[in-house]
């Protein structure tokens, strides 16, 4: 077996940067990336023969565990019966009717195959629905790589600091307005300045793309009735959030009713799926049914279907406040511990999600999320790296725990983190 090394050296001739998505190459914290042979729970196993405990769990998808059996069941048990059939199936159904049983504001849903189309879908429809063209988002937002989004997107794109990217035409995003998470004056003045040209404001309930950070008080009621005075939608970017910080989501937890919800991640179970949704009078707009086009080949792909309905099944079946009371206690105790080796730690936390920014708080948008420290951040992900346990290569990417990680687990990850030099 080739080692992670002797592959990436192969990758980076075939594939640009060796990597079929950018953060995977782990340019922002000068590392190459590992490639992984095998996972189960909450490990994975490497090229290298490292064991690793996995805090980025496929960037979110693995909720439940890596490979867990009851996915992995209904995935084989799909495979079998065929791998795309070109028609509707009853797994189809059935997973739709269970995201519209357990999001509280979804009449109706559309699958495709990835957040990105989620929201550009979305998008879309927002606009066909409201006449209007522009869309507001926020400093650090990401909702994925349609044009429209890439003004100054999160995630990756803050790693690699591109304000917007190449290729893309000023045209597209002329109409995409900016403000700073939790600013409602911001957004307010946007409205105003823009008025009745906005068609939606486009928003991660809890932004997981600029680091972990929550929503401050009344921000997003303060969204709500805002999209409401001035007739735009309210699009919640639950790709992240849905099934995680909540079982029904950030707008189960929060109370907050969006017009259209975007989905993505855990809802395939580890396959490619995404999912857009929301009151029937706006999602009976999309064709066939409505005028406003959108298709996919593999959307709705009966294996995806099969992984995603086996994964909220057992979801259903978990303990959601126990595994937040966990995550809290090992957050707390590693930001202590970095805390103890003299750093600056802010510790932002909900449910199975966690960020430790190396600065002073409190961080509570994209600026003050970037006044972290990312070069001690890289020494810290190394080291912990070589150490056996896996967070994520950016300080603008959550740790994520499951329901498959221990309580040994988390004394690795603890012991690892007392062990760091920085
Ligand atoms: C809130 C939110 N909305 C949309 C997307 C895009 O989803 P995908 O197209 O990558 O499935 C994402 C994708 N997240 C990134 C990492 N935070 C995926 C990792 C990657 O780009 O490789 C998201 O977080």
């Amino acid at each position: 077996m080739p080692d992670s090394k002797n592959l990436f050296e192969r990758a980076c001739r075939v594939l640009p940067g060796g990597v079929n998505s950018p953060v995977r190459a782990c340019r922002s914290v000068g590392c190459d990336p590992l490639f992984v042979t095998k996972t189960a729970g909450s490990k994975m196993w490497t090229a290298d023969g490292q064991e690793l405990v996995d805090y980025i769990m496929s960037w979110g998808p693995m909720l439940l565990g890596h490979a867990h059996p009851a996915v992995e069941e209904a995935a084989v048990r799909a495979v079998r019966a065929g791998a795309s059939f070109g028609t509707p199936c009853e797994d189809e159904v059935l997973l739709a009717e269970l995201l519209c049983e357990i999001l509280p504001s979804v009449d109706m849903v559309r699958m495709v195959n990835s957040g990105t189309e989620a929201t550009m879908s979305a998008l879309r429809l927002a606009r066909a629905y409201t006449g209007r063209d522009k869309v507001i988002k926020f400093h650090g937002g990401y909702h994925g790589h349609s044009d429209c989004f890439l003004a100054s997107a999160g995630s990756g794109m803050a790693t690699l600091s591109i304000p917007g990217t190449p290729g893309v035409p000023e045209t597209f995003v002329a109409g995409t307005l900016l403000a700073h998470y939790n600013d409602l004056a911001g957004v307010r003045q946007l409205f105003e300045e823009n008025p009745e040209e906005v068609a939606a404001v486009f928003v991660e309930p809890v932004a997981g793309n600029m680091g972990c950070v929550l929503p401050g008080e009344g921000w997003l009621s303060g969204l709500r009735a805002l999209c409401d005075e001035f007739g735009a939608l309210l699009v919640f970017d639950e790709v992240i959030t849905g099934f995680r910080v909540d079982l029904g989501g950030a707008q189960k937890r929060f109370g907050i009713d969006p017009d259209l919800t975007c989905l993505g991640k855990i809802i395939g179970g580890g396959f490619p799926v995404g999912c857009y949704g929301g009151k029937r009078k706006f999602m009976e707009r999309i064709a066939p049914c409505g005028d406003v086009y959108q298709a996919g080949t593999l959307s709705g792909n009966p294996v995806a279907m099969a992984a995603g309905l086996a994964t909220l099944r057992e979801l259903q079946k978990q303990d959601y406040a126990a595994l937040e009371k966990r995550t809290l206690e090992l957050a707390t105790e590693l930001k202590s511990i970095l805390e103890s080796k003299g750093l600056p730690v802010t510790l932002n936390h909900v449910a199975s999600i966690f960020t430790l920014f190396l600065t002073e708080g409190p961080v509570t948008d994209f600026p003050s999320a970037s006044t972290a420290d990312g070069e001690t951040f890289a020494k810290y992900y190394a080291q912990m790296r070589a150490a056996g346990v896996n967070v994520a290569p950016s300080g603008f990417e959550c740790s994520f725990t499951s329901f498959a990680h221990t309580d040994e687990d988390f004394e690795k990850t603890l012991e690892a983190a007392r062990a760091v030099s920085l």
